[in-house]
């Protein structure tokens, strides 16, 4: 049985440690001592350290959103895996489509990233997903392969079972437009299928695959009841303390159905 898995990616806000501390406080308090999800936050670069003392003595983990492949060195504005070690990080989202689309990142970047970022015991959550553009061209499943074979290159199964995917299609991102159930599921059983052919059955089966893409409160549940869809990476309702929770109390409710 995989754990649900809800993780707040907050992008490029809020503007002050302030009220990034403010929030974390606030999801740490709703949250309680023992969460039966797993949750994780990933506030901006700058904020970690804070966010990290915020959220001591509470079980939900801390993620940076991008980290840089090499271990130092002369790359001005980047930050190591041993950085984020030393703010207190579990996770990092490596590879999200803003970094893709908007920086330019390559699936051979991501990889360099993911396997830096296993070497200093990070939980990476590795992004995939098509555009528009790509899906009105029928192109979903030849995009997410191709992301998943660059972005995985090199990856075991034993290394594989410790890595999150984010299944997030682009269009979805930001737009208010949530893939429905039944899309964002068919394209998790493709990605659940891709990973037992590569990996195995048994391996495959342990995997956790997020979907994000405009989750709410009030989409959550289904989103989450698909079988193969394993939890939810937030954005945009991850700043507001009321709808996080909201996203984390839906899935208990459907971590709770579904050990009944
Ligand atoms: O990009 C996302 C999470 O990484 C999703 O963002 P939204 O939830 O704001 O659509």
């Amino acid at each position: 049985m995989r754990p649900l898995f809800i993780a707040g990616n907050w992008k490029m806000n809020p503007a002050t440690a302030k009220e990034a501390v403010a929030l974390a406080e606030a999801i740490k308090n709703g949250v309680g001592p023992a969460a039966d999800v797993r949750v994780a936050v990933c506030p901006p670069a700058l904020f970690l350290d804070q966010v990290d003392a915020a959220l001591a003595n509470s079980p939900i983990g801390l993620g940076a959103q991008n980290m840089h492949w090499k271990p130092d060195g002369a790359y001005t504005g980047e930050i190591s895996g041993a950085m984020l070690n030393d703010a207190g990080c579990t996770h990092v989202i490596l590879g999200h489509s803003e970094r893709r689309h908007g920086m330019g990142e390559t699936d051979a970047q991501v990889n360099a990233k993911l396997h830096t970022a296993l070497a200093v015991g990070l939980i990476p959550i590795v992004c995939i997903g098509e555009t528009q553009q790509e899906r009105e061209g029928g192109q979903t499943e030849d995009v997410v392969a191709g992301q998943l074979t660059g972005s995985l290159a090199g990856i075991s199964a034993e290394q594989m079972v410790g890595i999150v995917l984010a299944y997030e299609p682009v269009w979805a991102i930001g737009t208010g437009l949530t893939a429905t159930p039944a899309q964002a599921q068919g394209v998790h059983e493709f990605i659940r299928d891709w990973l037992t052919k590569l990996f195995g059955e048994a391996t495959a089966a342990r995997i956790v695959v997020q979907y994000g893409g405009s989750v709410k409160p009030d989409n959550a549940a289904e989103l989450l009841a698909c079988p193969d869809i394993d939890g939810a990476l937030v954005g945009g309702a991850s700043l507001k303390e009321a709808d996080f929770l909201g996203i984390i109390r839906a899935a208990q409710v459907v971590a709770a159905k579904s050990q009944a």
